[in-house]
This record gives C-alpha cells, sequence and structure tokens, in this order.
C-alpha cells in the first residue's frame, strides 16, 4: 500500500500502492504513516521523495471508502507530519494529483511534476471540500483568485499552469521520480524555513470583500441549490481572515456540513454510475468484457449543418481523419469555414494546434468508399436517410461501420437499408457535439456486439461518456423527455405560466426549465417531431389525439410562427436573442384558449408542477427499464446529467426517485392519473409497482429484480 525503498545512498523513496489511481484508502494511509516515519527515523536518509506506482502520483481519497466506516489514519494530521518534518520532503507528481492527493502534495516541502500530468482540487465535484488543508494551503501558494477558481470549479490544470501558480516548484520531460530524487539530494541540507506552506501567511488583494461576495455570487448563480461550491467559498474566507489553526477547524466544520449531505451522496453515486455505464451489457447477453471494438482510423461525417459540423470537430480533436461530406458546394464551403474556427477556438483553449489537417472536404459520397466507419448527421427525414444508407452500403467498403446521429428515428429500418445491418448502430451524439459529453449508442436488433462496442470505443476516443441502450422511439433521452414537455403544456392549460413552471424546475436545479428549452431548441423542431408522430392536425386545436388528451398549444404557437428564440417570440419574448422575458401576448393567448375550451384556470402550486413533470419522466425511465432499453437506472442518470440539464447534486431522475421514495412517487402518480385519467403516461408502470411491493430496495438492487422480471417474460 505504500513501499519504502532507499535509493541514490541517502533518499527515502516513498511509492503508494493501489491500483489504478493510488487512491488514498486507509491502507494506503497506514502505509504513508509508517514508512514516512521510517525515512524519517532512518539516520542515513537526509531527504524523503513520495512518488505513485504506475506512472500515476495520487487520484484522492478513496470515494469508495465513502459511506461506510472510515478507519486507519485521518489525512490532515498525516500530512501535517509530513509538512513539519525535518528532512525535505518532495512530491514526485506523474498522472494525475488529485483531492486528497494534490493536498498530500502540498504538505510536501517541494513537488516536482511531469509535463504531462494534471493537477486539481475536483472534492466539489462530489459534493465535498478539499478537507486536507487544500482550502488553507492553496491559496497561501496561488493567492486567493486562482485558489477561489480551481476549488470552486474542481478544474484539473496541466503542470505548467501550476507551474505559474507556484502549485508545483519544477516540471519536466524525463522521469519526475528520478528528477524529484536528484532534487531532493540537492536540498537535503537546504533550510525548510519558507518551505512550509502552512506556515506563509494567505496573501490578501486589498479588494478581498469584493472578490468573496462576487465569488459567492457567482457559485450561487452556477450550481443551482448546490451547497458543496458555497462552503468552499466559506473555507477559503477562512484562510483569508484567520490563522492557519483557526482555518483548518473552519474547513473541518465546513466539511462536516457537507459529508453526510444528500447532495454529496447524489454526486458520489453519480460518479460511480458514469463509469459503470462503460461496464454494459444488451438484452442479447452481449457485454462489453466479451465484445471487441475494431479500431477505427478513418472517418466519414455526411451532413454538415449544426450536429454534423460538431461531429466533425469532435472526431478530428480525437485524432482521427475525418471526411466530411455536404451535397451542395455553398454548404460545403460555410461549414468549412465554420469547422475551422471551432477547431482554431478548441485549439486556443486546449492547446496544440488545430488539427486542420486531418479534414477532407467533399460534395462526393464516393470519397467515402475507404473509411471504417461513417457517422451520418443529414436532415431528420427518414426517407432520406433511408435513401442515404442504400447509397452508403454500396459505397462503402463492406466492413464498415454505418452509424446513424438520428435523434430517434428507428436504427432497424435504417439498418434494413444496409447489406450488412450488423454493422449499424445508433450514435446519438448532443447539440454542441463537440462540448456535450454524453453518447446515446443504440443497437439495433441486428446491431452486432462488435459494432457496438467499436462505437462505445469511439466515443471514449472522443470524450463522450457512451450509454449503450436499446431502440425504441426517442430511444432514452428523448424518449422520458415527452411526458415531461406534455405535462409543462396540461399545467398552462390548467392555469399556469411558463415562467411558473420554469421557476419550478429552476429552482429544483435544472439550468433551465421546459419552456425556456423549448424556445432555445425551437417550437418549430418540436412541431416537426409531432408532425412526423402523426399528432399535427393544423388549425385543429382539439384536444385529443390518438385517443389521449394532448395539448395544441405548441402547434397553435408554431402556426403563429413563435418558433422561441430563432423568432424573438415563443413562450417568452426576447428582445435581446437570450434574455426571456414574459410576454403578456401569451397570457392572454392562453386566457383566450383556456375560454375556447371551457378550462377553469386554477392556481397551481410548485410541488404540484415538480411532481407532475419529474413523475411522469421517471415513470417512463421505469418503462424503460421495463422494457430493456435501458440495462440500470444509471444508464438513465447518465444520460439526464449528461445530456438534459438533471441537476448533477440530486444524482438523476432515478436516483431521485429512489432518494423521494418509490412509494411516494407511485402515490402521487395514482393522485394525478385519478385527476386526469386521458393521460396514460401518468399510469405507474408496473416495474415501479414491483419494486415498491419489493420493499422499496436501494437503486443498486434494482438491476437484480429487473433481470428477474425479464427472465419470466
Ligand atoms: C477527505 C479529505 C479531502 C479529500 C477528498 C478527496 O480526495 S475526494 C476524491 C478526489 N479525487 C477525485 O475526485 C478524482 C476522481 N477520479 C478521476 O477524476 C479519474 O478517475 C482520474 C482522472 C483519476 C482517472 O481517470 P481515468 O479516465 O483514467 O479512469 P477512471 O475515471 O475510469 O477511473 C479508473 C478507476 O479508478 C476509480 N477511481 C478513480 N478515482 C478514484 C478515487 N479517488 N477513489 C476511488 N476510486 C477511484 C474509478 O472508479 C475507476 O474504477 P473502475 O470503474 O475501473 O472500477
Amino acid at each position: 500500500m505504500a513501499q519504502y525503498s532507499r535509493v541514490s545512498g541517502n533518499v527515502g523513496l516513498i511509492t503508494l500502492q493501489n491500483p489504478p489511481v493510488n487512491a488514498l484508502s486507509a491502507a494506503v494511509r497506514q502505509g504513508i504513516v509508517d514508512t514516512v516515519k521510517r525515512a524519517l527515523g532512518d539516520p542515513e536518509v537526509k531527504s524523503v521523495v513520495i512518488c505513485g506506482q504506475n506512472g500515476v502520483f495520487c487520484g484522492g481519497a478513496d470515494i469508495r471508502e465513502f459511506g461506510t466506516h472510515m478507519t486507519g489514519p485521518p489525512l490532515v494530521p498525516m500530512i501535517h507530519a509530513i509538512e513539519m518534518a525535518d528532512k525535505p520532503v518532495v512530491a514526485a507528481i506523474e498522472g494525475v494529483a488529485l483531492g486528497g492527493g494534490l493536498e498530500l502534495a502540498l504538505g510536501c516541502h517541494y513537488r516536482i511534476a511531469h509535463t504531462k500530468a494534471k493537477v486539481g482540487l475536483p472534492e466539489v465535484t462530489l459534493g465535498l471540500l478539499p478537507a486536507a488543508g487544500g482550502t488553507q494551503r492553496l491559496p497561501r501558494l496561488t493567492g486567493l483568485p486562482a485558489a477561489i477558481a480551481l476549488i470552486t470549479t474542481g478544474r484539473q490544470i496541466t503542470t505548467a499552469e501550476a507551474l505559474k501558480l507556484s502549485i508545483v516548484d519544477q516540471v519536466t520531460d524525463y522521469s519526475a521520480v528520478d528528477t524529484a530524487v536528484k532534487f531532493a539530494k540537492s536540498v537535503a541540507e537546504r533550510s525548510l524555513d519558507g518551505r512550509r506552506v502552512s506556515e506563509r501567511p494567505c496573501p490578501c488583494p486589498p479588494d478581498v470583500d469584493a472578490l468573496f461576495e462576487a465569488a459567492m455570487q457567482k457559485v450561487r448563480q452556477s450550481a443551482r441549490g448546490a451547497i458543496a461550491p458555497v462552503a468552499c467559498v466559506q473555507a477559503l474566507q477562512a484562510a483569508a481572515t484567520m490563522p492557519y489553526a483557526l482555518g483548518m477547524q473552519r474547513e473541518k466544520e465546513l466539511m462536516a456540513t457537507l459529508f453526510t449531505s444528500g447532495q454529496a451522496r447524489a454526486l458520489q453515486y453519480s460518479f460511480f454510475a458514469q463509469r459503470a455505464v462503460g461496464r454494459w451489457s444488451l438484452p442479447s447477453g452481449a457485454r462489453w468484457d466479451g465484445s471487441k471494438p475494431r479500431p477505427i482510423r478513418k472517418t466519414a461525417v455526411i451532413g454538415l449543418g449544426t450536429m454534423g459540423r460538431g461531429i466533425t470537430v469532435s472526431l478530428a480533436q480525437a485524432g482521427l481523419s475525418v471526411i466530411a461530406v455536404e451535397a451542395q458546394e455553398k454548404p460545403l464551403k460555410e461549414a468549412q469555414q465554420a469547422i475551422s474556427g471551432m477547431l482554431q477556438r478548441g485549439a486556443k483553449r486546449r492547446g496544440g494546434a488545430p488539427p486542420l489537417d486531418l479534414i477532407t472536404y467533399s460534395a462526393n459520397l464516393q470519397a467515402v468508399a475507404d473509411v471504417d466507419l461513417v457517422i451520418e448527421a443529414v436532415f431528420e427525414d427518414v426517407a432520406l436517410k433511408k435513401q442515404l444508407f442504400q447509397h452508403l452500403s454500396a459505397i462503402c467498403k463492406p466492413e464498415a461501420f454505418l452509424c446513424t446521429n438520428t435523434s430517434a428515428l428507428d436504427i432497424d429500418l435504417l439498418a434494413s437499408q444496409s447489406r450488412h445491418p450488423e454493422l449499424v448502430v445508433g450514435m446519438h451524439f448532443f447539440a454542441p457535439a463537440h462540448v456535450m459529453k454524453l453518447l446515446e449508442v443504440v443497437h439495433g436488433s441486428r446491431s452486432s456486439p462488435e459494432a457496438v462496442a467499436t462505437a462505445m470505443n469511439l466515443g471514449k476516443q472522443m470524450g463522450k461518456v457512451g450509454v449503450a441502450v436499446g431502440n425504441c422511439h426517442g430511444f432514452v433521452g428523448n424518449r422520458m423527455l415527452k411526458p415531461y414537455l406534455e405535462q409543462g403544456l396540461f399545467l398552462l392549460e390548467e392555469g399556469a405560466t411558463p415562467e411558473m413552471v420554469d421557476g419550478a424546475l429552476e429552482e429544483f436545479g435544472f439550468a433551465m426549465g421546459l419552456f425556456r428549452m423549448s424556445d432555445l431548441s425551437g417550437i418549430d423542431v418540436g412541431w416537426r417531431v409531432r408532425k412526423g408522430e402523426g399528432l399535427v392536425q393544423p388549425g385543429a386545436s382539439v384536444r385529443v389525439r390518438q385517443g389521449r388528451r394532448y395539448s395544441p398549444l405548441g402547434d397553435l404557437l408554431y402556426e403563429q410562427g413563435r418558433f422561441g428564440q430563432k423568432t424573438g417570440r415563443g413562450w417568452y419574448r426576447y428582445d435581446n436573442r437570450h434574455e426571456a422575458k414574459p410576454d403578456p401576448w401569451l397570457n392572454n393567448f392562453l386566457e383566450d384558449y383556456r375560454a375556447r375550451h371551457g378550462l377553469a384556470a386554477r392556481r397551481i402550486e410548485c410541488q404540484e408542477v415538480l411532481e407532475r413533470c419529474l413523475y411522469t419522466l421517471i415513470n417512463e425511465g421505469f418503462r424503460i427499464l421495463e422494457e430493456g432499453i435501458a440495462a440500470g437506472p444509471e444508464d438513465i442518470d447518465v444520460i439526464y446529467v449528461l445530456g438534459y440539464g438533471w441537476p448533477k447534486h440530486r444524482g438523476g431522475p432515478m436516483y431521485y426517485a429512489s432518494m423521494v421514495g418509490l412509494i411516494k412517487v407511485l402515490e402521487r402518480l395514482e393522485h394525478y392519473l385519478r385527476a386526469h385519467p386521458d393521460v396514460p403516461s401518468l399510469q405507474p408502470c408496473s416495474l415501479l409497482r414491483r419494486l415498491v411491493a419489493s420493499g422499496s430496495p436501494p437503486i443498486h438492487k434494482w438491476r437484480k429484480i429487473i433481470k428477474k422480471t425479464q427472465s419470466h417474460l
């Protein structure tokens, strides 16, 4: 767990050993205490180096221990003992030094890092704060502004940036361990005055109050309702205003308010859920560890609209060659300019040169004859896509994978146009495709495990979090969105306003309520989807379609040319493009509409908005699980947190249901179904009933129950 050796004559070398990231488990912490004691007690040893096994320094405290009974020596006194040592201790940082790992390094007297390593204090992303002295030591090195930015965002930075911020003392292209050993020898006799970070004052700018006021406003604004970022700012305020020992006390008190909070548990659930989805399995029994992905070198993107451009950028940034195809010369040129601009801006942010030379542009589909994998992102029209698949199947080499970015169309229908349906799979990206991390990998009934594995692996290469999902209308994300949006419209009919519905959802933690989101994505987009589903009857406003309650409000706005932000009017008014303002026109329109349909407006509480919108979305999630479209609740939660703005600190819709209590979700759905019997999405799913009947087990036990029920199907 921590190995000790004496190297280079008189340097004590301590190597953390806990693969894969040398997380600071109880055994590792005990190992550090023992080996530090041994090194400091060895008269032959004049200086000490701490490093990590396998080219990784340390990924932080062991998150798997959180929520369990913590044993082993605590981090704070352990790091304090290192800092107070009378021999120089040098941290050799390779790979990552994150969270408690970086805090361990900050307790050392020197930090030598590899140029390719990354450092950061990501605790806030887990609902915590750097409670091993990070909030008190970091600002003493970097100053308050940088410390606030790093600790409240949890951002990882390069060691070049860390050097500029005085977080590390030296960076090297060679082995950081060898460099650190040499450095340790060179400082063996040097005084440690000034090298103990906790003994330094915390530099305070003259406008420190304004700095913290702005910081607090920013975290309250950006991470709506999240408590950890606020506590991070408070801990940093202590560093600025109190002596170190009192600051440490304050850090400990603030951590105590976070450690057992529901938000921390939700964020830690999310952390592991995002890794669990990589261990995918299909109803056919195919699994991630039994399906070998084929390496992809040459790709093509067909259709260079917004999505196609983002996908092209993402592929090129992943180092893959891309043939970017657009049928007409003019849009092809426009796309080429747009893509080059996106790559140049990306290169400025990420460092390095923009990979412009990886992209070839063509108006001729024949150009893709030799690629390994094609992603089509043409207009969401089934006839157009079917025809394209026929052409691609004829043009591409027989082993090429044909992937579609469709957001809802039937993968099997598109696969049936190809001579090799087993090589057809959905790769549903989310706009903007070069930014959003979510990727739904949709397997059709004939998609081979190799095709799914290849698409999932390509997604990982592109920096995406891939979730393998089944083929149904809307797959997972968009399918669950439908009842959520539907309830929003019904609430308007019954007396709510867009700002009231959105206010409740944004108070819950969504970055954007459903009407603001509809205005952003375009009311015309929603209209086209409903038209494709045969739900739109222009001019009609009858409130029943296909035998169930239907609200034509979105269709009526579309017919009025109110598409949302793009036309300056939608559910809101936009005097400037992005600022949504309540529109008196809409209130009059709703009053007339209700009068016309004999609907009496009533007062609607926020709680009803949340229950009707969220519980119908959750109920659809249970249906998706029951049908095997998603393998587990984690898949759905990752999709909603990464792709639909579900507040991270609430874990995801299924996790939230487990926290609210399944029995409550069931009861409220039954309550609303009694009030609205013509809304089938309120009918509680039988899996939900089964889970409640089995005593509402914790979420990590649902898969077993689902498998059992499916095995009886
Ligand atoms: C209390 C005092 C204050 C201190 C608090 C803290 O330090 S809080 C912590 C602050 N630290 C952080 O927040 C860092 C969190 N970790 C990361 O950001 C990334 O894992 C990475 C950048 C370290 C490696 O990225 P990558 O894409 O190369 O790999 P990957 O992401 O796929 O992970 C590989 C495997 O390692 C696992 N695992 C990883 N870290 C931890 C951990 N700390 N613990 C346990 N396990 C951890 C991960 O689950 C996965 O396991 P699986 O699924 O194979 O069974």
